[in-house]
């Protein structure tokens, strides 16, 4: 034992003359490097104060960070951390490692903000590449022109004329998963249910069908929808996710050094080759079908062939390479709407029905409300019935307040911003994050904000809520682009269940909702499980 601690000593006491003997260049380099970057690190860390702008200390946001990464916390519960920080202040600054964030407090900002000043913050950043074949060509991720092309062409699927043919192929889906359900409560009218799987199942079997016609086989066949685990995995936060994270805060264009951008190559694989696939099938049909992929694939021929007849009548300005919808924008757009519209659309409706199960009453004017709906109908509820369906909609927007499923919005400034009234300048680079949730849970513009409670969305009530507060879809030219989709889609899954259904909480069903960590968007965490008894 002694001799061991003398031996270490002995090594230790060489180990400093070894560094007492250096060239003394080299011991300056070794200062001089370590002066530059704690000057360095000084500077950055010293961003906002130095710029007058309330601020969290970049120790709170770093350790903040940490959690986030190690996924021990969500990112929405680091960012309303840093919210209540910043009490007081209609914005304020935060720090991601070192990239300077701000952060949007006050509702009546974001229409400045994001609709106004759209030329900065027009996108979530960073650049995206043309030709790279790994679905970052989608229109969540694409920037300037190419997104506004794209955005413009694609809009026209969502107008209610496709929505209502749309709208036939979701009721067929709500049909087989009444028929599934019927099959669960045969024997005893009533069954103990994990609701996040069954409406996971829907929305996959419901999103694809919309988007590219397929049959994904969810609600039957659960276990072998390769779909499903492919889709799913597009939110799901791994290390792969962390790493680019790490080099997008460091500099974009790590991400494609470490070949980062996209998700992981089997995955890309997988959902290229199923789009190729439809995409193949329909060319071969010859018989236009009424899905997304149809509308891409239509506007993409039309292209094409106007790029034809202007380059034969000798017009160079229009060639058939400006076809916009190329196969991997096609592919990027259909994985987004995939992604989309499985993970929030499940996410939203999950949420709405646990709360439903807590409160029977909301549950039984719903019920009225449906029925009534019925009756007027004839029977079958049908596009333009859902539209009547006002209570319907108080549950639907008061579930997407109190879990707004994408969580917060983000930008990327590309262009100095100037706030209104002020000397500051919001530079180019830094990042803006609006947290609808924390806005929306906010009791000075929604009192009393855990409270499930749909009255808030009545004609009465509606135009107390003030511009801003609630932005479930996001806000400006940038809002989801599916919104009115979405909504359909939820609204549809919820009727299917509440017509012929009650929901109540059950031995499993958890008091208290969290969220997923392992995912980006606002998911419930775990299973959640409801009981539902057979309606007579
Ligand atoms: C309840 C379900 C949904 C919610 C709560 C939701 C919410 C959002 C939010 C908050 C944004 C960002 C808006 C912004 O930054 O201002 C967004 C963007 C987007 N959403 Fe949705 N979404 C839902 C469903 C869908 C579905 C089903 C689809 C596709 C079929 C979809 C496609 C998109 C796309 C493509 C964008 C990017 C738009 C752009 O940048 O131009 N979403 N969504």
């Amino acid at each position: 034992m002694i001799f061991m601690v003398s031996q270490t000593i002995l090594n230790n006491m060489e180990l400093l003359q070894g560094l007492l003997s250096m060239p003394s260049n080299s011991t300056l380099v070794c200062i001089g490097i370590s002066l530059f970057v704690y000057y360095y690190l000084q500077d950055k860390v010293n961003y906002w104060a130095k710029r007058g702008v309330a601020y969290v200390p970049a120790s709170k946001c770093l350790s903040l960070f940490i959690p986030q990464m190690l996924q021990s916390r969500t990112m929405l519960e680091v960012v309303s951390e840093q919210y209540d920080l910043l009490e007081g202040h209609s914005y304020g600054g935060v720090y991601q490692l070192t990239r300077p964030t701000v952060i949007l407090r006050d509702p009546a900002m974001t229409k400045e903000w994001l609709v106004k000043g759209f030329t900065s913050f027009h996108d979530r950043g960073p650049e995206v590449e043309e030709g790279q074949g790994n679905l970052s060509e989608n229109l969540f991720s694409l920037t300037g022109d190419r997104w506004h092309t794209v955005r413009t062409k694609l809009s026209p699927a969502f107008s209610s004329a496709k929505l209502k043919v749309m709208y036939q192929t979701l009721k067929g889906c709500a049909e087989e998963l009444n028929a599934h359900l019927q099959g669960l409560c045969e024997k005893r009218d009533e069954a103990e249910i994990d609701i996040k799987d069954l409406v996971g199942r829907y929305a996959m079997d419901a999103i694809g069908a919309c988007a590219m016609g397929i049959k994904c086989n969810a609600i039957k066949d659960p276990d072998n929808c390769e779909m499903k685990k492919a889709v799913k995995a597009i939110f799901t936060i791994n290390w792969r996710f962390t790493l680019m994270q790490l080099c997008m805060l460091i500099h974009p264009k790590l991400v494609k050094i470490f070949g980062l951008a996209g998700p992981p190559k089997d995955l890309t694989k997988f959902l290229t080759s199923v789009t190729k696939q439809a995409m193949d099938m329909k060319a071969k049909s010859g018989q236009p079908r009424k899905d997304f992929l149809q509308i891409m694939m239509s506007a993409s021929e039309s292209e094409t062939q106007n790029g034809k007849e202007h380059s034969q009548n000798g017009d160079q300005t229009v060639k058939s390479e400006d076809n916009i919808f190329t196969e991997n924008v096609i592919t990027g757009v259909i994985s987004t709407f995939l992604s989309a519209g499985l993970d929030p659309v499940a996410a939203t409706v999950t949420f709405g029905l646990y709360e439903l199960a807590f409160h029977p009453e909301i549950q039984e004017r719903l019920f009225e409300e449906i029925q009534a709906a019925r009756m007027k109908s004839g029977g079958e509820i049908e596009y333009d019935d859902i539209k009547d369906m006002q209570y319907l909609e108080q549950v639907v927007n008061e579930t997407l307040r109190l879990y707004p499923a994408a969580g917060f919005l983000f930008r990327f400034c590309r262009e100095p911003f100037q706030v209104q009234d002020s000397s500051v300048v919001i530079e180019k680079s830094v990042n803006l994050l609006v947290p609808q949730m924390c806005i929306q849970r906010d009791p000075k513009y929604f009192p009393e904000p855990m409270k499930f409670d749909p009255e808030r969305f009545s004609k009465e009530n509606v135009d107390k809520i003030l511009p801003g507060s609630y932005l479930p879809f996001g806000e400006g030219p940038r809002f989801c682009i599916a919104n009115r989709f979405a909504l359909m889609n939820v609204k549809t899954m919820m009727m299917t269940l509440v017509s012929d259904y009650t929901l109540h909480p059950c031995a499993k069903t958890k008091n208290r909702m969290t969220f997923d960590k392992k995912t980006f968007s606002l998911s419930p965490e775990g299973e959640v499980w409801l009981k539902l008894k057979k309606r007579n």
